[in-house]
Formats: structure tokens, C-alpha cells, sequence
């Protein structure tokens, strides 16, 4: 750990041989970062280095070997971090088919350790997912979220899922016993699951609406929270009630592990209901909101990556999210393909690629 820096966020960050991209160091502004340039000139992965520095993994593919560059043995990514407190060393190496993470100088075995030093969020085609895919995906988003502000709420998820997977081996055995053994400990990190989402939700959400209805004026959007269980009942009483017909199921049917948001455009499923490039501004906006709440009281500053940013937007649409973006309380790093396609903005720093080769 060094003496702390002036601003918080990624101070810098390298790599080497991380896909096609040069071996390179860049220092990168704790505000807005563009990066441009032609098809397939390294500025997708130069996000995923971010990412895969962030979370010791890439977004684009669940192969981490994938990332090493042909012909090499092994892939690195490093940074230093500037909290309010420190600066850190973080680095993440991928060779031999492991990976290995490396914070101050030691090795890091519990990968949330260094991913809770950067809260990172990515928003580009994939994260449309998460108005159109099934519910999973918006619940990983709502743990990963609660868990960026209430750092007990991974043990209380954890016991919730280690209760469940117990209660559901003794269903799929018919042990009705066994399974209501189980019950008082779900029921109760259950409910403490529910309680810490609902608290964050209601904060989220509708910061997230607002941001949202400022690009779609004439769109009416509403959320809903299903718990995964009756709503006004306890979840104690619901699992004992259901104990029997989930016996013939062989697995728990409520619970939050069965939790979905939803959301509507107009009284209609907004995935169903909304143009693309409408689907991508709400995404923004949760997850501009989501990074608004983590900046509160955080000293950590959050990281936003944005790929492709011009792409689906309108004129008019562009400039909004770019104005909006330069008062999120967080490092962005976006991508565009023509500098022209996006407005001036007088903060930001500018990164042009070309054939793998980072120019500040
Ligand atoms: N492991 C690897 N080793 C060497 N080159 C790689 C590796 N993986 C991918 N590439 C190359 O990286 C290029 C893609 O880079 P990237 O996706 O970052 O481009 P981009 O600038 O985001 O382009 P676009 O604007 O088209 O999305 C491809 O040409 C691909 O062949």
C-alpha cells in the first residue's frame, strides 16, 4: 500500500500480452474515459482487461485462456487503486489454466476481497439481458448489488443457500423430517435476504425510474417486487404449507431464491415493450442509479464500462446519456468508433487504438 493519491478510482492500469494489445501502461482520468478507433482495434478488450482486472474474469467469455495472446503463456493485468485511504496493488495473471490474483503484494484467495476494491458495472449488448433474459440474471444483479452495500448480506445469502440445498436433498429423499429441520434456518436468513433487498430496491429503483423517464418522456415505467414466496406471509408458515407437494417436486418452490423484479413500460413487460435502443437507456439508468447508491458513503470509487456507447442512440439521446454520465459519482470508460459520434466533453481523457496499440 503507498500514501493515498488525489483522486479515487483505477490511477493505472496495465497489461501484457492480453489479447492483440501491445504492452502497454496507461493512466487513465478518475472521470470520463473515450476510447476509439476502427473495427476490431483492441477497444472492447481493453474494457475486458478492466473487467478482468475488477472481476479476475472476462466478460466476453467464461474461457479465461481465451484472453491469453496467441502464442504467449500466460496473461496480465495490473493496476493501482486509489481508495480514500491507500493506493493499491492489484494485479491478475491467467496462465497454465489458472488464474491468479495478486493485492499488495500477496495472494488473494477470496476473489470478492479484491473485487469489492472495485465495484465495476459493464453495460453493452449482453447487459440488455437483463430485461429480456429470465429472472436469474436480475437476481445475480440485485445480490451483486445489495452485497456492494451491505457486506453482510453475502453470509446471510449464503446460509439462506446452503439451508435451501440441504431442505432440498431431504425433499428429493421424501425425509419430511429432515426437510423441516431446515425450514426455521431458511425461513430466517430468508427473511433477512428479503429485507436487506427490499431495503435497497426501494432506494435503487426508483432513483433508477426517474433517471430513466428524463430519456423516455412519453414511456410510463413501473417496477414490481416479487419476494419469491406469498406476499404478507411468513416464509416459515409458506414452506412448512408447501413441505408436502414439494416432496413430489424433489425441490423448494418458494423462497428468494424464487425472487424477480419486474418491470414495465406502459403496463406492458418492458422487455416485450420498449425498442432497443429505449431497452439500453433503461439499462443505463439502473445502472447508473446502482452506482449513485454504491458512491454514497463508499470510498471506494466505482468503475462503469461502457462498449459502444453511440450505438442504438439517437442524436439527441447520445448527448444525454453523455451529460448524465459526466455527474455519475464514477470512472467510465466508453468505447465509440468515431470520436464524431459522440459530444465534446471538456473532462474527458482520450484513448485512441489502433492494431492493439493504446494512445493516450
Ligand atoms: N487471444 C487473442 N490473441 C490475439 N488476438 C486476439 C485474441 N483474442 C482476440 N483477438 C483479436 O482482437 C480483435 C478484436 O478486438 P476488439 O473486440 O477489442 O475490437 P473492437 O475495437 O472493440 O472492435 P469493434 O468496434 O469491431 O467492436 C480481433 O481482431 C481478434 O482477432
Amino acid at each position: 500500500m503507498n500514501e493515498p493519491a488525489d483522486a479515487n478510482g483505477l490511477i493505472q492500469l496495465g497489461w501484457q500480452s492480453f489479447r492483440h494489445l501491445d504492452t502497454a501502461s496507461i493512466e487513465p482520468a478518475t472521470g470520463i474515459n473515450v476510447i476509439h478507433g476502427r473495427n476490431a482495434a483492441g477497444k472492447t478488450t481493453l474494457l475486458e482487461a478492466i473487467h478482468f482486472l475488477a472481476r479476475s474474469k472476462s466478460f466476453l467469455t467464461h474461457r479465461s485462456s481465451r484472453v491469453i495472446q496467441t502464442g504467449a503463456a500466460q496473461a496480465t493485468v495490473w493496476g493501482r487503486v486509489a481508495t480514500q485511504r491507500n493506493v493499491h496493488r492489484l494485479g491478475v495473471l491467467h496462465g497454465n489454466g489458472e488464474t491468479r490474483v495478486r493485492l499488495d503484494g500477496r495472494d488473494v484467495t477470496v476473489l470478492s476481497e479484491a473485487a469489492w476494491l472495485i465495484p465495476l458495472q459493464v453495460l453493452n449488448t449482453e447487459a440488455q439481458r437483463l430485461l429480456t433474459d429470465g429472472p436469474t440474471a436480475r437476481r445475480a444483479f440485485l445480490n451483486w448489488g445489495v452485497f456492494h452495500v451491505e457486506p453482510q448480506y453475502r453470509d446471510e445469502w449464503r446460509r439462506y443457500q446452503r439451508a435451501l440445498r440441504q431442505r432440498n436433498a431431504a425433499l428429493r429423499q421424501g425425509d419430511r423430517r429432515l426437510a423441516a429441520v431446515w425450514e426455521p434456518e431458511m425461513a430466517a436468513a430468508g427473511e433477512a435476504v428479503d429485507h436487506r433487498r427490499r431495503e435497497f430496491l426501494d432506494e435503487w429503483l426508483p432513483q433508477a425510474l426517474t433517471i430513466a423517464a428524463a430519456w423516455l418522456p412519453d414511456t410510463e415505467l413501473e417496477w414490481q417486487f416479487r419476494s419469491g414466496w406469498r406476499r404478507g406471509a411468513s416464509l416459515a408458515d409458506v414452506l412448512a404449507e408447501a413441505r408436502e407437494r414439494e416432496v413430489s417436486q424433489g425441490f423448494g418452490l418458494y423462497g428468494p431464491h424464487r425472487a424477480d423484479i419486474r418491470l414495465t413500460a406502459d403496463g406492458i413487460d418492458a422487455s416485450g415493450h420498449l425498442s432497443r435502443g429505449q431497452q439500453k437507456l433503461l439499462v443505463a439508468a439502473l445502472k447508473i442509479a446502482l452506482i449513485e447508491y454504491w458512491g454514497e458513503g463508499s470510498s471506494q470509487r466505482p468503475v462503469l464500462l461502457i462498449d459502444d456507447l453511440p450505438a442504438e442512440l439517437d442524436g439527441p439521446h447520445r448527448i444525454d446519456m453523455v451529460r448524465r454520465l459526466e455527474r455519475v459519482p464514477a470512472q467510465v470508460f466508453m468505447t465509440a468508433i468515431d470520436v464524431e459520434q459522440l459530444p465534446a466533453t471538456s473532462e474527458a481523457m482520450w484513448f485512441h487504438v489502433e492494431h492493439g496499440r493504446v494512445r493516450q
